[in-house]
């Protein structure tokens, strides 16, 4: 039976997708820095820092396929994005390929074109235009995907997550959202899907007022369950509750394009 290791599996995303991946994956393997406090008897748990190779290779021997959540998942200092999301992305890749595993799904992020304005509409073919560090390292595991795939063989998707959350926290959200189920989708595309080699699609449930064309995912066989605008009452009625900020407001990243911003703002994300 098909073996899988959700890394990450402790933070948000990863509490979510326990309840929903045994459904299609019985024989899952979590790993994180700590156990999930109400892990339970069935679920197995393999500590590792990413940053560790030696960790990584116990926690990624004897499985099929694994879905990269581990890492910080918002901006922080150089230092630490670089142990867990830098080397530690190359780590996970390198493990993989060391113990043959056969298929890699890495969530990567908005973040790594948030610098775009918002009145631009994006395919998979354009430049990174990263937000933040964060946004950086997000980046740099989408081309150690490309990397691994092409000089190794290994199957690789990666999928810039707008945002996966129960429903969209805001308006930007709004543009952002992917339901939990709808993701497992994308996951399930990318663990068992015949075409993959280095793919490169955006998380998002059905959504009307997209940055993103996502027509890569729809000719994978993407088919999401879940309609954005249908919470849009919650969105704005959440939105209200926010103090404006125009340069977040105008680029695709939002917040986590201000923050240490020294730029000029006639030529950022141009
Ligand atoms: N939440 C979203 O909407 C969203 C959007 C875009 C991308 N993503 C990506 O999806 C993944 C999961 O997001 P999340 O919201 O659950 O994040 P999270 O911060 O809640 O969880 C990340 C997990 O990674 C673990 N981790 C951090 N550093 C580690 C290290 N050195 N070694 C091992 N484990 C480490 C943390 O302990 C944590 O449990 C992240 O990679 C994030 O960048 C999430
Ligand atoms: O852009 C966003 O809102 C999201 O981007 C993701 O990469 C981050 O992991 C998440 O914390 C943010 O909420």
């Amino acid at each position: 039976m098909t073996k899988i290791l959700l890394t990450g599996a402790n933070g948000g995303v990863g509490r979510r997708l326990r309840r929903l991946l045994p459904a299609f994956y019985p024989n899952l393997r979590l790993s994180d820095l700590t156990p999930p406090d109400d892990l339970q008897p069935h679920e197995e748990f393999v500590a590792a820092d990413l940053a560790d190779l030696a960790q990584v290779e116990a926690a990624v021997a004897g499985v099929d396929g694994i879905i990269h959540l581990g890492g910080l998942s918002t901006e922080y200092d150089w230092a630490d994005i670089l142990q867990s999301n830098i080397i530690g992305a190359y780590n996970l890749f390198e493990a993989a390929r060391k113990h043959n595993v056969r298929r890699v799904v890495f969530p990567s992020s908005n973040q790594a074109v948030g610098f775009y304005p918002r009145h631009r509409r994006l395919g998979t073919d354009v430049t990174v235009r990263p937000s933040s560090r964060y946004g950086l390292s997000k980046a740099f595991g989408e081309a150690v995907a490309a990397l691994y795939a092409d000089k190794h063989g290994l199957r690789t998707l990666c999928i810039r997550i707008g945002r996966v959350h129960d429903l969209p926290e805001d308006e930007r959200r709004l543009a952002l959202w992917i339901s939990p189920r709808d993701f497992v989708q994308l996951i399930r595309i990318g663990l068992e899907h015949p075409d993959i080699h280095f793919d490169l699609v955006y998380g998002l449930s059905s959504n009307d007022r997209s940055w993103y064309d996502n027509t890569r995912a729809y000719e994978l066989g993407y088919s999401p369950e879940d309609r954005a605008e249908d919470h849009r009452e919650h969105a704005m009625a959440e939105q209200a509750k926010l103090v404006r900020n125009p340069l977040a407001d105008r680029f695709m990243g939002g917040r986590l394009c201000t923050v240490e911003y020294s730029g000029d703002l006639e030529r950022s994300g141009t």
